[in-house]
């Protein structure tokens, strides 16, 4: 998979994602989208089949986590949905991320690829510290969940850009780092801390920038988009 800009599609229904969509239509390429909970627990899978059909890649954040029979049986549900990314919410134990894996393969042997949240680019150090009593610094917490995503067979991580460089170089340069926590400079951060722009997410390795509200927010969607691509693809745009 090639690096790109993933618009997360937080509306909470497909009339809305539907007029967002449209603004799309004369674009060249069809950008890849991230259906999140909002959406997906608002139209059901029947949206992601409906955006498929209409020629985007998906990433279907749902963030499972529960005990690996369920998250196995669910990934057996969301694998017939033929999305391109799934995932986990924290990297945690090594039996439920395999279970995932399991789930997800179909009897063909192809699967979507899988990856597992580190820490929420919403947390900072602090308020993980004091809030879930991780008592140790962020960046080793967020090293910590790669390296055990990596040994259960996922496909990489959605962490802060902050953090893409780090998880390479602990985890190999093949191993993924998704990630939102995106501004543009002159942008609002909003609810998300651990930020920084698409131009140093390029620097800092990242394989994909996760971008919501700079988007869907913006006087004017598509520019904001093209100015995503222009910022983190550069000249490498396919
Ligand atoms: O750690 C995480 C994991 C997922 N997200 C999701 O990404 C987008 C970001 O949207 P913005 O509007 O650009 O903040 C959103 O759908 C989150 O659910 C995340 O932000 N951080």
């Amino acid at each position: 998979m090639s690096k790109d800009v993933i618009i997360a599609c937080d509306f909470n229904s497909k009339a809305d994602l539907m007029t967002f969509l449209d603004k799309f239509e004369n674009e060249d390429r069809k950008p890849f989208l991230k259906v999140g909970m909002e959406l997906f627990y608002a139209e059901g899978p029947a949206i992601v089949k409906e955006i498929k059909a209409r020629g985007h890649k998906i990433f279907l954040d749902l963030k499972l986590h529960d005990i690996p029979n369920t998250v196995k049986k669910a990934m057996a549900v969301l694998s017939a949905l033929d999305v391109d990314i799934c995932n986990l919410h924290a990297a945690g134990t090594a039996a439920m991320m395999e279970a995932a894996l399991e789930g997800l393969t179909r009897a063909d042997g192809t699967r979507p690829l899988l990856i597992a949240v580190t820490q929420l680019t919403s947390t900072s150090e602090e308020r993980m510290q004091k809030d879930l009593l991780i008592d140790r610094p962020l960046d080793e917490v967020v090293m910590h969940y790669a390296k055990n995503a990596k040994d259960a067979g996922l496909d990489g991580v959605v962490c802060s850009p902050l953090e893409a460089g780090k998880v390479k170089a602990v985890c190999g340069d093949a191993f993924l780092t998704v990630t939102p926590g995106v501004r543009f400079a002159d942008g609002e951060v909003g609810d998300q801390v651990r930020v920084t722009t698409p131009a140093k997410a390029r620097e800092l390795g990242s394989d994909y920038i996760v971008v919501g509200r700079p988007i869907t927010q913006a006087a004017d969607p598509v520019q904001a988009y093209h100015r995503c691509i222009r910022e983190f693809l550069g000249g490498e745009v396919e």
